[in-house]
């Protein structure tokens, strides 16, 4: 099987094929230590909060910066469907991208070391992951087959072994670890100090808690459907912005037949927000969650919906139809789901008239 071996990597891997996305309401001094990863790359820094407050990005990097102002000025109306005061609003930046692969992370994320004690090329190992296949059909005990030192174990059909294009690379953090306020309350000073050195592919049907924190996609694959909500000021609900682009983009995934991964690699996450606060914006999700997820777990997207920006489509139907009766907020965020799709097609028109189809 061929393997890889992240030794072999360039320091900036596909460096024309990646963009960053920063969501920051606070301050981008954090990307002084990414400095050796990130320099090569492009960032697209979406500024939340007050637009007239100046936000310094360190010398050196090539950069694009959009706050309020500019996400109004570009969508117009449209421009209602991406948060204020939420980290959602890096889905901005998704869309404005013209890359193939989005990277994002945090403004309270560093580089994180291995046990070893080396310092982790997050992004080398985000696109190892999303170019090389995950398995969803057929669980590998030994976890990603397509590592060095690791291949398919005994059992496992050769007919399956091929595997699906990868669509989604979602990493860990050490450190303080993504809990919800409650968790975070009872367990204030839990640490997360595990290393698991290991990817997996989360299998078709899972769902998972997607994590915006530290996260890579083909935007070419998926991007119509990682809309990472509507949140923050005004809205009922917040901090459940990566979660619901996680279980949309899972099921689009799993009817277009791409994959999702999780594990490595790990960045070291800092700041521990306030439980209190998070309470306050998540309480509502953490009852509604136990709607939502159900209600992602049990709908079928339909053959015609071959593309991820038919399925989300499709979803935004189906949240109104389903999630109305659980919240009227709901038909917002069907309305706003519509109002980002159509701002993407506007932004990103399909190349000769093709969108990327199910596999
Ligand atoms: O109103 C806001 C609040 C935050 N941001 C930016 O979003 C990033 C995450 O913010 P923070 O580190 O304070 O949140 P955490 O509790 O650590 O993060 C988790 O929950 C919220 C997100 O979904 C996040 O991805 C999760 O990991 C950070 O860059 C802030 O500057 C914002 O733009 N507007
Ligand atoms: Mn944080």
């Amino acid at each position: 099987m061929a393997g890889y071996n992240l030794e072999a990597i360039e320091a900036a891997p596909l460096k024309e094929d990646v963009d960053i996305v920063i969501p920051t309401i606070r301050s981008l001094d954090f990307l002084e230590q990414w400095r050796p990863f990130l320099k090569h790359y492009h960032l697209i820094i979406v500024q939340d909060g007050d637009p007239s407050i100046n936000i310094r990005v360190p010398e050196g990097y090539d950069y694009e910066l959009y706050n309020r102002n500019d996400i109004n000025r570009i969508l117009g109306p449209r421009a209602n469907c991406i948060s204020y005061k939420d980290g959602g609003c890096r889905c901005f930046g998704f869309m404005v991208s013209k890359k193939k692969y989005i990277y994002t992370i945090d403004d309270d994320c560093f580089v994180a070391n291995d046990p070893s004690g080396k310092e982790i090329n997050v992004i080398a190992q985000h696109i190892k992951n999303l170019e090389t296949p995950s398995t969803p059909h057929y669980f590998n005990t030994l976890y990603d087959p397509f590592r060095d030192g690791t291949d398919f174990v005994r059992g496992y059909p050769f007919s399956l072994r091929e595997g699906v294009t990868t669509a989604i690379s979602h990493g860990l953090w050490l450190n303080i670890p993504d809990y919800d306020a409650p968790t975070q309350l009872v367990k204030p000073r839990e640490r997360n100090i595990r290393y698991v050195d290991a990817v997996m592919t989360i299998p078709k049907g899972v769902l998972y808690p997607m994590c915006g924190m530290n996260l890579a996609f083909n935007r070419e694959l998926i991007g119509p459907a990682m809309y990472f909500g509507l949140m923050g000021e005004g809205q009922p609900i917040s901090r459940y912005d990566d979660m619901w682009a996680g279980w949309a983009a899972k099921v689009v995934c799993d009817h277009l037949g791409f994959g999702v991964k999780t594990g490595l690699p790990y960045v070291w996450h800092s700041k521990a927000s306030n439980p209190f606060v998070n309470l306050k914006k998540e309480h509502k999700g953490l009852h509604w969650q136990e709607d939502m997820v159900p209600f992602f777990q049990n709908l079928r997207l339909s053959k015609e919906s071959d593309t991820a920006a038919k399925c989300y489509m499709e979803l935004s139907n189906m949240t109104k139809e389903k999630l109305t009766e659980v919240d009227p907020y709901f038909e917002k965020l069907a309305d706003a789901m519509v109002a980002w799709i159509e701002a993407w097609e506007e932004l990103n028109p399909p190349v000769d008239g093709k969108d990327v189809k199910a596999r």
